[in-house]
């Protein structure tokens, strides 16, 4: 134990203020950059002025301000719901159990889906394809239109050519199906993301912030292949890149390294 004034400090108490500082200094990294970051401030000056009211006696202002802060854990739950989500969503992935639950997509899927992105890459068809992982994604595809097909390169480019019905919104698969089209996903409040990238892309950014899932978007204005998780956006990927990152994250390890196809004329940039 050291003495400081009237305190014993052990290695238990640095321990404590270890722990404390790491969660906070994570807490900070979270929510730097989004609207919490502000509440969070909001309520550190309410704590702050109720603290210097309380010193001054002023008894009245000190109630309301009481009052306030009583219920300040139940706003806190309000105001950071969607970090709280997102918080919960990252220590449930970083444990990868979800490696023990992903069924490795089959060679074929890839193969199709890969076909389906350089063909719309080439044509400026707009996709967003969503591979749903261990997230079931079932609140989406509800409110989407239902299918139950095998993934075919032929089917996603009718869906997604701008002359269909369907090709509004994105397709979700799931368990190596397609089980729905024209589906809305939330769009992505982050501010890191460019201008340059509309819905579309902020949509695929959004669905992967609190869900575990792989996305792929085509953009229409330039065919430009990106893809999203995590909460992040990698653009301008050639089509061997995305077959790289396709096996990678769905599943299937070996790599084909004599993949020919569109190279992207875009540097790759990853934002988030
Ligand atoms: N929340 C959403 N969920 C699913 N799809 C969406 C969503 N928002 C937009 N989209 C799709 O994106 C299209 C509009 O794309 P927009 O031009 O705004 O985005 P973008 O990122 O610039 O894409 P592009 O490069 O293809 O133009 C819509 O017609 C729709 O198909």
């Amino acid at each position: 134990m050291i003495p400081i004034g009237f305190l014993e400090f052990g290695i238990k108490d640095f321990i404590e203020v270890f722990i404390i500082a790491m969660v906070l200094f994570y807490l900070y990294r979270w929510i730097r950059g989004t609207f919490a970051i502000q509440a969070a401030v909001g309520l550190v000056f309410i704590i702050i002025i109720n603290a210097v009211v309380s010193a001054l006696g002023l008894s009245t202002i000190n109630f309301i301000l009481r009052r306030i802060l009583d219920v300040g854990v139940l706003a806190v739950f309000i105001i950071f719901q969607p970090e709280i989500r997102k918080l919960l969503y990252s220590l449930g992935q970083n444990t990868n159990l979800d490696r023990f639950f992903v069924s490795s997509s089959s060679e074929s899927i890839i193969d199709e889906v890969i076909d389906a992105a350089r063909a719309m890459s080439h044509s400026k068809t707009g996709a967003l394809i969503v591979f749903a992982r261990t997230s079931s994604l079932q609140d989406l595809v509800d409110v989407g239109f239902k299918l139950d097909a095998r993934v075919n390169s032929e089917l996603l480019q009718t869906i997604f050519n701008k002359h269909t019905p369907l090709h509004d919104g994105a397709v979700v698969i799931r368990n190596n199906r397609i089980v729905a089209a024209s589906c809305y996903l939330p769009i992505s409040q982050n501010p890191n993301i460019s201008t340059v990238f509309g819905t579309r892309h902020r949509a695929a950014v959004g669905i992967t912030e609190t869900n575990n899932v792989f996305v792929l978007v085509i953009s229409e204005e330039t065919g430009r292949i990106s893809i999203a998780r995590n909460g992040s956006l990698t653009s301008g990927l050639t089509i061997q890149k995305l077959r790289i990152e396709m096996e990678e994250t769905l599943g299937k390890q070996k790599i084909d390294d004599e993949e020919v196809g569109f190279s992207s004329t875009q540097a790759e940039m990853k934002i988030g």
